[in-house]
């Protein structure tokens, strides 16, 4: 079919508070929390527990968190959204219009879809910014278009990312932001990921292969493709591959866990505590499931787990920044966008 007008391309991240008041804050975490697709329970308990609990509780310690957090232009993961999408805007050119929403807060997903079909494009490629996909995140911003077009008579072509977990030019970013950083002088390394709930692992797994063996996730085939665990271990593999890092080096874990369920382990802090007790001093830690640095990684990284580590004896953990606004990254999203699009890439 011939193309009429522009190509509209939709960016998405997460989402962050408007502002690090507990107003927002508790505004924040109820819309994300109530999403069935990151707390999977019946509508019930999920309100009961959201409403009652978590979100009135949380947003107070999570408010302050956020308040470090903030810089003069706001909070960084919607900040460096913005750069890549004015960036991206700029390689792509007049051809397309690129629009950056968030799935919880502002821009409203909503608002941003409008905003393209008002430039009347005639396909929207779905661009989520998580590297792995899982159905908390990638599936709920997919679940999100859906359902936004469900009230449209018009539906254009629609295109969906659905993970880039090894995209080579991806992974080099990261390796080469490590080369900073003095490898050899750290006593281990360790690739930090959003956790997520096991139960979910489970769940998502469609041939009962997760958490079946110890290493169930860290080979990754057809039957595991989708497996967020799994992305996460080959992102790592194709990270340390790519620093000739041996694996009794370095180490795949999972942080940010949330409430008293079992999380995808290791965990990160326990790993931490463990690297302690046997003298670590000096840590590295990547995380790739962000593809921009965030309360995540710059407060739960850079500052909560540096002090624990601390108070277990151990000196520093270093952070390896993320993809942020970096040129490279953006030309990655560019090329992602075009590949989808049909355009051939810079890449080759
Ligand atoms: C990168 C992928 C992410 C997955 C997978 C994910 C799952 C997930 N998260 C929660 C609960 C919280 N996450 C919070 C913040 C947050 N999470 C991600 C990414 C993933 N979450 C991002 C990018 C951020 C935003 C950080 C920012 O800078 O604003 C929070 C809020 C912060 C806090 O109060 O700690 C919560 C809560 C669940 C329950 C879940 C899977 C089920
Ligand atoms: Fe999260
Ligand atoms: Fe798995």
């Amino acid at each position: 079919m011939k193309h009429l007008g522009k190509k509209g391309v939709l960016l998405v991240n997460l989402g962050t508070p408007d502002s690090p008041s507990r107003g927002a804050v508790y505004r924040y975490l109820k819309q994300f929390l109530l999403d069935p697709r990151v707390i999977d329970y019946p509508w019930l308990p999920r309100n009961l527990l959201v409403r009652g609990i978590i979100a009135p509780f949380r947003s107070g310690s999570s408010a302050k968190l956020y308040k470090q957090l903030w810089t003069e232009e706001g909070s960084p993961l919607k900040v460096y959204g913005e750069r890549v999408a004015a960036g991206v805007q700029e390689l792509l050119g007049e051809e397309y219009v690129v629009e950056l929403a968030m799935r919880y807060q502002s821009p409203s997903m909503p608002d941003a879809i409008d905003r393209l079909l008002a430039q009347k494009v005639s396909e929207i490629i779905v661009f989520p910014m998580f590297p792995q996909y899982a159905s908390a995140t990638t599936g709920s911003v997919h679940d999100e278009v859906m359902r936004v077009f469900r009230e449209k008579d018009t539906i254009p072509n629609i295109r969906m990312i659905n993970s880039y977990y090894d995209y080579p030019a991806m992974i080099d970013i990261f390796a080469d932001n490590a080369r900073q950083f003095d490898l050899d002088s750290y006593d281990h390394i360790l690739f930090s990921y959003h956790g997520l709930p096991q139960r979910q692992l489970r769940k998502a797994d469609d041939f009962n292969h997760c958490l079946q063996s110890e290493n169930c996730c860290q080979r990754i085939s057809a039957t595991n493709q989708f497996c967020y665990s799994a992305q996460c271990h080959a992102t790592t593999r194709a990270i340390a591959g790519a620093l000739q890092l041996t694996p009794e080096r370095y180490t795949t874990t999972f942080q940010s866990r949330l409430g008293p369920e079992a999380w995808a382990q290791p965990y990160t802090s326990a790993t931490l505590e463990e690297l302690a007790k046997n003298g670590a001093k000096r840590i590295l830690v990547f995380s790739p499931a962000f593809v921009a640095d965030c309360l995540e990684t710059i407060i739960e990284i850079g500052t909560e787990y540096q002090e624990e580590f601390e108070e277990l004896g151990g000196e520093k953990v270093d952070l390896v920044p993320s993809l942020n606004d970096d040129p490279r990254w953006i030309r990655i999203v560019a090329d992602l966008v075009m590949e989808q699009s049909g355009v051939g890439t810079s890449m080759g």
